[in-house]
This record gives C-alpha cells, structure tokens and sequence, in this order.
C-alpha cells in the first residue's frame, strides 16, 4: 500500500526487514537464496509461487523456525533487531509477542488432548503473564473475537470436534493471544472450502488492521493473494522473481511468471480484468 492509511506515521517504520536470507540443506545446498523483503506495521504483504518454490522455508526462517539441520544466513531484523542468531531462550520471546503463524492444517499444531481454551490460555499465560484464571476469561474473549459459534462453549471443545474452519480460528486466536507485531499465514485457507476461506481471509484482514501488524501472507493461488495482500513477492525456484504494490504488478507484470499466474487466473475467471497482452503481439490492449 503506497498511499497514506491510517496507520500513517507508523508505515514509515521498518517491521520487517529481511536481506540477502539464504537457507540451506545440510549439505549445504542452497533451497532459498538472496531474499530481501520489507514490511511495515498495516502492511500485508503476499508471497505468491508454485508448490516447492521456498515460501514455507522463507516464512519458516523468519519465525526461527526451520527444521532441524537446515541453517539461515543473511539478516532477518524484527523492528531493529536482528533475528538470525538469536539463542533459542531469546527467540522463544519473540515469537509469541514479536512474530506468531497459522498454519495449513491447525490439527498438526493442535493438541488433541487438550481443550482448545487451554491451549489459547497457555500463550497467555507465558507471554502476558496472565494468571490461569485470566488466561481462560481472556481466551473465550479470544474465541469471541475470531467469532467462534458459542465462545464459552468452544473454548471447551476438544480440536476434533470442531470443524477445519473453526479449527482454524482457533489458530488465529493462539497466534493473536499475545498481540503479534507480524503475523505469518502460510496457506491458512488451502484446506478449506471457498465459503469458509473467503470468511477466514477476511478474519485475518480485519485482526492483524484492528492489531496494527503487518501480515506476511503465504499461498500458491494468486486469486487468493490478491484478495488479502496490498503488496506482492513472486517467488520461484528459491528466489524472489518480481515484487512491487500489488496492482500494479497486476496491472503489468515484468517476469513472465507472474504473467503466466496472471493468465490462468484470468482464465479461470478468478480474478477481474482483461486477458494479460501477449508480449509477441507488440500492442498493449
Ligand atoms: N525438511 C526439508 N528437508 C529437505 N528439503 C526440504 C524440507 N522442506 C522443504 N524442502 C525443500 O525446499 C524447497 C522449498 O520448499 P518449501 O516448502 O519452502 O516450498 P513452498 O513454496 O512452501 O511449497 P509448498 O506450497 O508445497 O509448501 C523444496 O524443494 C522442498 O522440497
């Protein structure tokens, strides 16, 4: 978003800001190389590309959350701080009160033994120092916020008797409990059907512009980017390939991946507007 937003003066600070991020296997092989992106509180930024293109490892390693045997260089600074390097006592700290994700599928990162008001109540309780008591009035405030149906009552349901969509709201409620400055969402509505993504997507909008967070929004469906993000990343094959404001990347896209994202969205009627110029033809429709 260039133009000014009510979050004005506070747009100017960098939230996020991430240079030369490389990640690489054991072995050394690079599978992320050379990202740079910035993003400021209110910015949402959308991180577009093809399955295996390094969006969850480059989301991942801004978190500290990489898997094991897998290493970071490069700099990852959360306002002014720098992340990569960090002890893991000192990460620990960040993310929760720094930088919080939903994922995919919250079942993974559900406990299925535990009552999902407790699970919120338990980043309460380490990041804000709530007592148990606090903590649990607090998380069915949570379940209220991200509109679970009955939030006494959901807050004492066991992760599998909820449904996918409300599964994810409670992954949105663990990750807002303790007021994340970034926000990552790694294809948090790929496993859901369009009614419940579309009410989810907005859920996330409204949560991190009523927190005042940036939004580092990850999924392989530009259709889906396009409704959340004000600002794009295309990656491909670990690199950053075209970046910018979001429509006016749609408007003209530069690499010709984006250009073919942009076709088939097209194509399949997911996003308005003419068919992308082929570049042969010379002429610009
Ligand atoms: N734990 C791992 N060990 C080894 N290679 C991995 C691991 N995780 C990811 N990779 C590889 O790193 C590359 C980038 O993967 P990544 O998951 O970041 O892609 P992605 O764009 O998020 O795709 P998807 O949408 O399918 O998750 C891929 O080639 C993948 O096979």
């Amino acid at each position: 978003m260039s133009g000014p937003t009510e979050l004005g003066k506070e747009r100017d600070m960098g939230l996020l800001r991430v240079r030369g991020l490389t990640v690489r296997r054991r072995d050394g092989h690079p599978l992320v190389e050379d990202i740079d992106l910035d993003l400021a509180a209110g910015d949402r930024l959308g991180l577009v590309g093809e399955s295996g293109s390094g969006k969850s490892l480059t989301a991942l390693a801004v978190a500290g959350l990489l898997p094991e045997g897998m290493t970071a260089t490069g700099s990852v600074q959360l306002d002014g701080v720098e992340l990569l390097g960090l002890a893991e006592a000192e990460l620990a700290k960040v993310r929760g009160s720094g930088v919080a994700m939903v994922f995919q599928e919250p079942l993974t990162a559900l406990d299925p033994l535990m009552r999902v008001g407790r699970q919120i109540a338990s980043g309460l309780r380490r990041h804000r120092g709530l007592t148990g008591r606090q903590a649990e009035a607090e998380a069915v405030e949570l379940c209220r916020r991200v509109r679970l149906p009955d939030p006494e009552e959901s807050a004492r349901a066991y992760p599998h008797q909820l449904s996918g969509g409300q599964r994810q709201r409670v992954g949105l409620a663990i990750a807002l409990a303790c007021g994340p400055r970034l926000l990552i969402a790694d294809e948090p509505t790929t496993a859901l059907d369009v009614t419940v993504q579309a009410e989810i997507l907005d859920l996330i909008t409204e949560s991190v512009a009523a927190e005042g967070a940036g939004l580092l929004f990850i999924s392989h469906d530009l259709p889906v980017i396009a409704t959340v993000a004000d600002r794009i990343a295309v990656m491909r094959d670990g690199g950053i390939v075209e970046h910018g404001d979001l429509h006016p990347v749609l408007a003209d896209p530069e690499h010709p991946y984006t250009r073919e994202l942009l076709t088939a969205a097209l194509a399949a009627g997911r996003l308005p507007g003419d068919p992308v110029p082929d570049d042969s033809s010379g002429e610009a429709r």
